[in-house]
This record gives structure tokens, sequence and C-alpha cells, in this order.
């Protein structure tokens, strides 16, 4: 249907405005954001502040009073929405999922549709399910009310890849997990996204969540209208204003931390050290530091090379009266 391989496809939105009957504002009004091929876009705003509504209209559940939408240079408005929707996968809070189908008939709905072979579609689920950490032989062949919270999410994941979309839509799609779960989900869908490289715009509350898994974040607020679209480590680094440096909070540089691995700042030196405390490859610098200051130290060998405090404060420009008050005895 769109114009692609099997990677991604570019989004466009232009002018985009949603006014609902009988509201006296428009819910989204006048949006206009391009989303690269194969990147995670997630958008971050307010309760009531139309993230579901823009993302509703890409799939058409809402259409649009004005504006236009492209998929791979595809008019969207154009399109039949039923096709369009096979198209374009989604995934959502409450999951969806249908009780009297079982998990292998759920995940290849929409294949059947599109009138995949059975054999094919046995397949799919199989590699799908293995894709998402679900065992297929346990898995399969239950019905959704044997499944967890966390297990019903990643079938509604599978569920939405199942056709192999370009395009996924995900709306809180690990919205009814607790932290731990959460944080798994979230592990395992930024593997994922490394090896798929869909075009995906994922919707979220929660701003950790969002510059964990964003490739660039929009920052909404009311109707819609775009405070800051950027990627998270420019976010953190230089907030447009007010209202976004309030949704980073007062631990910013903290959070910059996070983003970057020890990988990625200079060594003092480029051997380990074996009479330093040694952190693993992949470490994030938030980690680093942790681990620095549980070891009453300032530096710590890594795969690659020994990697100081210091170092880590010039990565995200900390200022120097943080190094002086966060300890660590040279
Ligand atoms: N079907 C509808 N009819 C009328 N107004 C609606 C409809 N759906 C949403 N709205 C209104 O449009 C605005 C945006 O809603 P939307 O659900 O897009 O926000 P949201 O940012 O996704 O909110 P939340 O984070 O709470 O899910 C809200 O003021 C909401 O009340």
């Amino acid at each position: 249907m769109f114009d692609r391989d099997s990677e991604g496809v570019r989004i466009e939105l232009r002018s985009l405005t949603k006014q609902y009957p009988g509201q006296e504002a428009p819910a989204v009004d006048n949006v206009t954001l391009d989303i690269p091929a194969g990147e995670l876009v997630v958008f971050v705003g307010p309760s009531g502040c139309g993230k579901t509504t823009t993302m509703k209209m890409i799939n058409r559940l809402v259409e649009p009073t004005s504006g236009e939408i492209r998929i791979g240079g595809q008019d969207v408005l154009s399109l039949n929405p039923d096709e369009l929707r096979r198209h374009v996968g989604y995934a959502i809070q409450q999951v969806g999922l249908f009780p009297h189908l079982t998990v292998a008939q759920n995940i290849g709905l929409v294949p059947k549709l599109l009138g995949w072979p059975a054999a094919k579609i046995a397949e799919r689920v199989e590699e799908l399910l293995a894709l998402v950490s679900l065992e297929p032989s346990a898995f399969r062949d239950r019905y959704p009310r044997q499944l967890s919270g966390g297990q019903q999410q990643r079938v509604g994941v599978a569920r939405a890849l199942a056709a192999d979309p370009p395009v996924m839509l995900m709306d809180e799609p690990f919205g009814a997990t607790d932290p731990i779960t959460r944080e798994h989900l979230q592990n395992e869908f930024v593997r994922l996204q490394k090896q798929l490289r869909k075009t995906i715009i994922f919707v979220t509350h929660d701003f950790e969540e969002a510059i964990k898994l964003g490739d660039r974040i929009a920052i909404l607020r009311e109707r819609s209208h775009i405070a800051q679209y950027d990627t998270p480590a420019n976010i953190l680094a230089s907030p447009a204003d007010d209202y976004v440096a309030s949704f980073i909070g007062q631990d910013g540089t903290l959070k910059r931390l996070a983003l970057l691995r020890v990988e990625d700042v200079p060594v003092e030196s480029p051997e380990p050290d074996p009479a330093l405390p040694q952190v693993a490859a992949g470490t994030t610098l938030r980690e680093a530091l942790d681990f620095m200051l549980a070891h009453g130290t300032d530096r710590c060998s890594t795969p690659s090379g020994v990697v100081t405090y210091a170092t880590l404060c010039a990565a995200v420009g900390a200022p120097e009266q943080q190094r002086a008050g966060s300890g660590g005895g040279r």
C-alpha cells in the first residue's frame, strides 16, 4: 500500500486540525509535524492536550476537520480507511484482545484479513511470540483471560506487528503494567525497534518513558501545539521554555547521564585497570555515577578503559559546583 520495502516510511502532518462537534475549541489545532522514516517519535503532554486525537487521525479512527496527512508520500485521506488500518499497526493501553479467540488467533487476525495462507500465519505467530519473549508452545493456545496484564500487552504489541506494517501507532501500550513489568517491556521494545526500524508514533504521559524510547520527542501543549520537537538529548540540554523544563523536572542532568553509555565518553587510559571497581560495557553514565558513589571512588574501569567522574560531568556539561557536591575521594 505504501511505497516502501520493509522498513518504515515518512509521516507528514500538515496543518492538521480536529474540531469535535459541540466543542468550543479544536482538540487539535493546526499541527504540522514531520516524522522521518524508521524513527520512533513520542508524543508527551498533559491529559486532554490532544495526543490520542492526533494519533487517531493518522489511521482515521478520527476524521480530521482540515489539514493533510501523508504516509510514505500517500495522501491518507484519499485511501479507504479499512484498508489503511490493515497497514498501520495499532496498540493501545486497553489492549483490545478478543476474549473468545486464542493468543494465536488474536495475533493472526490482520494477516487472515489480508488473505495470508494458514501455514504462513502460523509461522508468523510463532515468530512474533518469540520476538515478544512469550514461549510459543506455552502461550499460543491460551485465551487472553489466562494471561497476566503484561503478557496481554505483549500479545497486543505482537498483534500490531503481525502484518509487518511500516507504521505503528502506540497509545500508552505499556500503561496498565506495574513499574517492573513496564521497564521490562520498554527494554524489550527498544531491542525490537533496533531490529525493525518501523516508523512509530508512541503516546505517553511519562517523560522518563519518552526519553528512554524516543528517537525524537514532541512535547505538546493544549490543542497539540508543539512546545518542542527534538531528540531527547537536545531537549534535556536546551529546553525551549519553562513549560518544557517543567517536564524535565529537577534532575535533568541525571536524565542526560542515563542517555549516554560508558563507551560514549573519552577514557582516561585505554586499558581496563584491574585495580579499580569494574563496570560492564553498555553501562549508562547514570549507573556508572551511582556505582562510583557507592564505591567512594571517582573512577571506574570499563572494558574499553578508565572512565572518571570528571569525564561524566564534562559529557553532560555539568557545572563545577555539582561535581564538588557529589563527593568522590581521589
Ligand atoms: N469524541 C470526542 N468528542 C468530543 N470531545 C472529545 C472527543 N474525544 C476527545 N475529546 C476532547 O478532545 C480533547 C483532546 O482529547 P485527547 O483524548 O486527544 O487527549 P489526550 O492528550 O490523548 O488525553 P489523555 O492523555 O487524557 O488520554 C479533550 O479535551 C477531550 O475532552
